[in-house]
């Protein structure tokens, strides 16, 4: 009997040894004995609260365990006795005492009873019964084994799976060479591979009773969908199963995969369709050509087949040489090609301007600068004359064209670490210099804007390193060469950008920078020094946007901000979509910018989150002891 409480006593040391002696001298005591020893050395964890003792003692105090380790106990005394028959030979015996013994023996009405009871039918068939169970009798007859199979080899394997509901999990195909119909893979988490009885390079047999040989892996395919309940395959293991030793990677995906539209794919039922920016798990990538997956976000399911990054690239390398040559098209970006700008520019509002830029929003050096309407013009102006982040430079683009997909590991910024950078996207108009004001506002202690560059002279008004930082064009152009600009342009002959080293100011200050950026430049950013939070600022609905912006103004470059119209909502949302398309996979979070106090409370909400909680970064902004 086990019992065990969770305050009971502990046995004292001598009361140990003796136990443990007589289960080393006692066997049979067996298995409840050595339960009961773990449940005396668990009460010390316990009354310690060591985390998971609970829950292991609760499970080996289980009635039902209990009850069954006494089964088992039992079982094991009964197999220890060893019953055998007194002879295999019982009616043999009977014969001799009728014939020979109770002949010589004088007879009495108690001998003619026993003869009677011998001779009776009955009892005759009571100990034919006795010998064939004695004797064994019973068990079928095998025939013997064939003297040339290898010892270790198992020769075929019957494997029964229930299909209920769900598919089997495992692909097949023809070898070219010998015609045979073999498991060409087996998806992990699918009934196949629960089973352990299935291994790809198995040699398909029979299916149901019905023999494999010569027919297509389509007619097989047939036969297994119209088989219910229970398959049962026959097949020849294949001799050296593969073992998967590599180790779970995580990845975000780049591009977008759709098995239905790939006829390249060996099995489109088992393909894993994904988007940009999805967080794959892979499972297994013994095959060089088609991984094994599940996404993040639905880690019960069973994996499904994702194009490896070799073939991807291969597909990739394939579909430039198939386009015909236009120089650097694939560096231009798409997204504005149709944007319209207003170009009819008010040159004389100039001055102007800059007095609006000198009459701040917010107060106090620095805090105000990123909102500098020329730096926003500029990049406004950009769009058409195709403002170029460095990022965006020929390696980096071959680089993402290149990197199907990107390792990331789960990040925890530990609190001496310097914060993320929050950076903020969106289409122009949408809200995005809005948000980042109100959030500054919110706290300015807390979150900065980084100030930005600029070649234009200062006005008198204006401090240097407030407003922007006043360099000449040889400092500027070198910033750009050296990879230390983030993004830049031109704005009237001036050139304006924000630097790498702008925004790490704010970020060594202890400060959370919040930046916008143009989606080109978020590659640029992505380093491991800034370890960027991208958050997309998307427009709502055409009726939504039509309502919340009755009275927004949109930035111009005239004497006055202009109300949006119509054909301004409508390309905010073209250009936002496109920006989706593009630069989905580098959004860590999406917040739609309809009700301007919810969409700020939103921001802060997420800028806490990147900062104080775990996700998903590129493996190479991390090192080892900062993985949680
Ligand atoms: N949710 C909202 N509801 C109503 N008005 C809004 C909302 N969000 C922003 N606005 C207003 O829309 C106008 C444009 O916003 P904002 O200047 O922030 O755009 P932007 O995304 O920074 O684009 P750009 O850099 O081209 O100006 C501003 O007048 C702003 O107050």
């Amino acid at each position: 009997m086990i019992q065990s409480d969770k305050g009971s006593d502990l046995p004292d040391e001598k009361d140990k040894k003796d136990e443990k002696l007589s289960t080393r001298t006692n066997p049979e005591n067996g298995i409840s004995h050595l339960l009961r020893l773990v449940l005396q050395e668990l009460n010390l964890f316990y009354s310690r609260d060591v985390n998971g003792v609970c829950l292991l003692y609760d499970l080996l105090h289980s009635p039902w365990l209990q009850a069954l380790l006494k089964v088992y106990d039992s079982l094991q005394e009964f197999k220890e006795k060893k019953l055998v028959p007194a002879t295999p030979h019982a009616q043999a015996l009977s014969c001799e005492v009728r014939l020979k013994i109770l002949r010589e023996t004088p007879k009495s009405p108690e001998i003619q009873e026993l003869r009677q009871i011998l001779q009776a039918p009955h009892f005759k068939a009571l100990l034919s019964a006795h010998d064939t169970v004695a004797q064994k009798d019973f068990e079928p007859l095998l025939p013997p084994l064939p003297d040339n199979i290898p010892e270790s080899e198992e020769a075929m394997r019957i494997v029964c799976l229930v299909k209920n509901q769900q598919p089997l999990g495992a692909t097949i195909k023809r070898h070219e060479m010998t015609g045979d119909i073999l498991v060409a893979r087996v998806i992990h988490g699918g009934l196949a591979e629960r089973s352990g009885l299935l291994y790809a390079g198995d040699k398909l047999v029979e299916v149901n009773g019905v023999s494999v040989e010569g027919l297509d892996p389509e007619q097989v395919i047939h036969i297994l969908a119209m088989s219910r309940g229970t398959i049962m395959f026959k097949v020849v293991p294949v001799s050296d199963p593969p073992v998967n030793s590599q180790k779970t990677v995580y990845v975000r995906a780049m591009i977008e995969y759709w098995p239905q539209e790939d006829p390249t794919i060996p099995c489109m039922d088992a393909g894993l369709p994904f988007q940009k920016g999805d967080i794959l798990q892979i499972v297994d990538q013994n095959d060089a050509l088609w991984w094994q997956a599940r996404k993040i976000s639905d880690l019960g399911t069973c994996a499904g087949l994702i194009p490896s990054n070799q073939l991807l690239k291969r597909k990739q390398r394939e579909f430039w040489w198939s386009q015909p040559y236009q120089p650097y098209k694939h560096l231009r970006s798409t997204i504005y090609d149709d944007m319209k700008i207003d170009e009819k520019c008010v040159e004389a509002v100039t001055a102007c301007f800059s007095r609006r830029e000198a009459g701040s929003e917010l107060p106090g050096p620095g805090s105000h600068s990123g909102f500098r309407r020329s730096m926003r013009l500029c990049r406004r102006r950009a769009h058409r004359s195709q403002l170029r982040a460095p990022g965006c430079g020929a390696s980096s683009c071959a680089g993402a064209v290149g990197a199907p997909y990107e390792e990331v590991v789960r990040y925890q910024r530990r609190p001496t670490d310097k914060h993320r950078l929050i950076v903020l996207v969106g289409p122009s108009g949408v809200g995005v210099n809005e948000l980042r004001r109100q959030l500054i506002e919110l706290n300015p202690d807390r979150f900065q804007s980084a100030v930005p560059h600029t070649t234009r002279s200062k006005k008198s008004y204006e401090m240097d390193g407030r407003e922007y930082h006043y360099v000449s064009k040889e400092t500027f152009e070198s910033l750009v060469y050296s990879h230390r600009m983030l993004e830049y342009g031109e704005y009237k002959g001036h050139l304006y950008g924000t630097s790498v080293d702008a925004v790490q100011a704010v970020l060594d200050d202890g400060k959370i920078c919040v930046m916008d950026l143009e989606p080109q430049g978020i590659q640029v950013a992505r380093t491991q020094e800034l370890k960027p939070y991208v958050i997309f600022i998307k427009p709502s609905n055409m009726s939504c946007m039509k309502r919340s912006r009755k009275n927004a103004k949109i930035i111009t470059d005239y004497f006055v901000d202009m109300k949006f119209k119509d054909e301004d909502l409508q390309e905010m949302e073209d250009l936002a979509q496109k920006m989706e398309t593009q630069f989905g996979q580098f959004f860590d979070h999406v917040i739609v910018n309809d009700n301007l106090q919810e969409a700020c409370a939103q921001l802060l909400s997420a800028v806490q989150k990147a900062q104080e909680e775990s996700q998903w970064v590129p493996a190479t902004w991390v090192s080892s002891d900062t993985k949680s």
